[in-house]
């Protein structure tokens, strides 16, 4: 219908007349684009209430108890009882109640939110006290944060968390694969000099103190100070952001936790990272086992006591709960958790891993355990194995059982052939931290480390195609410790004994390449007692026992696989060929290194294969990588010396109850 100057023509036809033409037009077989019936709104606010459909009323609380006088809890007291634990959670250990909290975002006035306004809640719930103080803290009963209304947006889905960010956030975009890119700000790395550990009676005895711990103390009053500081910032914004999780797929040992965060980064971040209940497991979800206070914007009072810069990231048993200040960095939530996992599982007898997990077809096991940077997301994200977890781990009798419910994938120079997996995982509803994107396509470059070389993915783990959905499994079959020796003198994998593999265990190291660690830029050699020094709670040698007998009792067989160096040092020689490395861990996986020939090395006494399918036998050797081989043995020798060194502080310990074991860890080490 085109007019003789090419324009559409102006259409002035009745459109009672027009409808008849169309139903004529349908008659003849044809059917045109404006016989559609017209929207039935009467206006454009009518309109777009109609494309939101309310969310289904959830089924009230099933009592699972057998008592015959359980009655069914409703829709409308449930959300009452969620919202009353949420203020009780807010509440200020200084006034008498927690803050009035209504559900939905303000934005939105008069929808949802005035119909599920909750009365101020109860008082906390009463806490172990473990101290008296001579401090009592004022009773204000009275105060303008009691006026107001604290909005909580409660498990927000993915959708709705983008629109939160989008709007709210600066740095908040969508990429071109339907990632949200984020920014956490100054912080691009976790802080570990600025977390502190309550040291309360029961922390003192219990917990790792004094040389090489991760573990600062701090006094629950100045926990306190920290705490208030936080939750008068939270409660000071006109939303709070609150996510109620799990951790841990075993089921008889899954812990509750609640994330409490001013950003929508954070609980998108959390949403990926931790296990996502279903409707039903909310319901009945209760009073959480744990708690974050997420204040991360908010720095923290440096005339404190124990403050050393404006972060703060504090941990206390006791009170099970965590606050954090002064960093945005969101793998702070996710490490603090693990720390409390280290905490919590080896009292049950479970042993807490830093390390990734996959499952063969025919149900072989492995771990891989590593520093930061080492590969266990890359190498237990393997296209032909079923994904357990990539990180995070607990070995019980009953097998081994993630503890997270996503992947936390570095960034920096992915691509899709090495890594294609981890490429297809970032998508709509992954968190992209910190990468930088073309302004108007919205492609990633990858490669691009102005940000950070920290970059990061953090996806649920159902979106890697072969996760194994619960993340459970059988014994582990293979130990795999990960070293990326920037030295470039460990063998690319190498066999090790039971005494080998406790010494490398308990040394941890590695070479850290990039900025996990705030402040670490340069490569530099790193030890990390089980490879994972920071987030471990007891001392070393207790993981290293339960290690030691987990794999006699199940007869595992550990590796020592170098992703670092080959030909030479860092700067001199290259990283190891990814590929190569998959291969290698292909055989470990298909027995095929079980039976291979073996030679062995100079000074650190490691067992190495003389032939591995589709690797370069003169690899397997450093030194025939080298072309100086005096700078071989004299770096050898020197890292060599740093092991022995770092090893001195074990040396007096015994490790489980067999004294042999510990004299053979202790003569399993490099020979100066
Ligand atoms: N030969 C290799 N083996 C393993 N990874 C390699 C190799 N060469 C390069 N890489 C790169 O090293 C990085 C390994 O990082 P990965 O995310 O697996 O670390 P991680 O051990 O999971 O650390 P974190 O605990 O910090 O998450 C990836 O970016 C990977 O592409
Ligand atoms: O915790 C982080 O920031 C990332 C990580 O997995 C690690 O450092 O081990
Ligand atoms: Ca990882
Ligand atoms: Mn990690």
């Amino acid at each position: 219908m085109a007019a003789p100057n090419g324009l559409a023509r102006i259409d002035t036809t009745h459109p009672e007349k027009k409808a008849a033409a169309a139903a004529a037009k349908h008659e003849n077989g044809i059917c045109h684009d404006d016989s559609s019936a017209p929207v039935r709104a009467q206006n454009i606010d009518e309109l777009h209430s109609m494309q939101r459909k309310r969310s289904a009323p959830t089924t009230p609380i099933k009592d699972t108890g057998a008592s015959p006088f359980a009655v069914a809890v409703s829709d409308e007291d449930r959300r009452k009882q969620q919202l009353q634990s949420i203020s009780a959670s807010l509440a200020s250990l200084t006034r008498e109640t927690g803050p009035k909290v209504v559900r939905g975002d303000p934005a939105r006035k008069g929808e949802a939110a005035a119909k599920t306004s909750a009365p101020a809640a109860a008082p906390p719930p009463p806490q172990p006290h473990h101290h008296h103080h001579h401090h009592v803290a004022p009773t204000i009963s009275v105060s303008d944060s009691s006026l107001k209304f604290t909005h909580v947006l409660y498990n927000l889905s993915p959708g709705e968390l983008y629109e939160q960010a989008i709007k709210y956030e600066k740095g908040s975009f969508i990429t071109a694969t339907g990632a949200l890119a984020t920014l956490s700000g100054a912080k691009t790395g976790r802080s570990p000099r600025d977390k502190r550990i309550v040291k309360d009676e029961a922390a003192a005895q219990e917990l790792w103190w004094g040389k090489g711990s991760p573990n600062i103390e701090m006094d629950e009053h100045t926990f306190l100070t920290n705490r208030e500081r936080a939750v008068d910032y939270l409660n000071s914004l006109d939303k709070v952001y609150v996510n109620d999780q799990f951790l841990n797929w075993d089921p008889e040992n899954r812990i509750k936790v609640r994330i409490i965060s001013a950003r929508a980064y954070h609980s998108l971040f959390m949403h990926n990272m931790c296990i996502r209940p279903t409707e039903e497991e909310l319901e009945s979800f209760g009073t959480p086992d744990f708690t974050i206070y997420n204040a991360g914007k908010f720095p923290c009072n440096r005339y404190t006591h124990y403050m050393t810069s404006s972060t703060s990231v504090d941990i206390n048993l006791g009170r099970r709960e965590m606050v954090i200040l002064g960093t945005q960095y969101a793998g702070e939530m996710k490490k603090g958790l693990f720390g409390v996992m280290h905490y919590l599982m080896p009292k049950r007898r479970i042993l807490s891993l830093h390390s990734g997990c996959n499952m063969g077809r025919d149900g072989d096991v492995a771990l891989f355990f590593g520093l930061s940077g080492t590969g266990k997301t890359t190498l237990s994200t393997d296209h032909n194995r079923l994904l357990i977890g990539d990180d995070e781990h607990c070995w019980s009798d009953n097998g081994v059982s993630n503890i997270e419910g996503g992947c936390y994938a570095k960034c920096i120079d992915l691509s899709r052939e090495k890594e294609p997996d981890i490429w297809n995982a970032i998508k709509f509803g992954t968190v992209l931290e910190n990468v930088v994107f073309d302004e108007h396509t919205r492609e990633v470059d990858y490669t691009d480390k102005s940000v950070t070389e920290n970059t990061r993915a953090a996806y649920p783990i159902e979106y890697i195609p072969n996760a194994k959905i619960p993340c459970v499994g059988p014994h582990p079959k293979n130990v795999i410790l990960l070293a990326c020796d920037a030295f470039g003198v460990l063998p690319p994998v190498s066999k090790l004994n039971l005494a080998q593999t406790m010494y490398h265990f308990i040394s941890g190291y590695t070479a850290l390449v990039a900025g996990t660690e705030d402040g670490i830029k340069e490569p530099q050699a790193t030890f990390s007692a089980c490879f994972g020094a920071a987030f471990i709670m007891l001392h070393p040698t207790k993981y290293a026992a339960m290690l030691a007998e987990k794999m006699q009792t199940y007869g595992a067989t550990g590796w020592l696989v170098n992703t670092g160096w080959s030909g030479g040092r860092y700067g001199v020689g290259k990283r190891i060929k990814l590929p190569y490395t998959r291969k290698i861990i292909d055989a470990i996986h298909s027995g095929e290194l079980l039976t291979a020939n073996y030679q062995k090395t100079e000074v650190f006494g490691l067992e190495i294969p003389t032939a591995i399918e589709g690797v370069p036998s003169e690899i397997l050797d450093p030194i025939n990588t080298w072309t100086d081989k005096a700078a071989y043995k004299e770096t050898l020798l020197k890292l060599a010396g740093l092991f022995g060194k770092n090893f001195e502080v074990f040396a007096s310990y015994k490790i489980g109850e067999d004294s042999t074991l510990t004299e053979e860890i202790l003569a399993a080490g490099p020979k100066v």
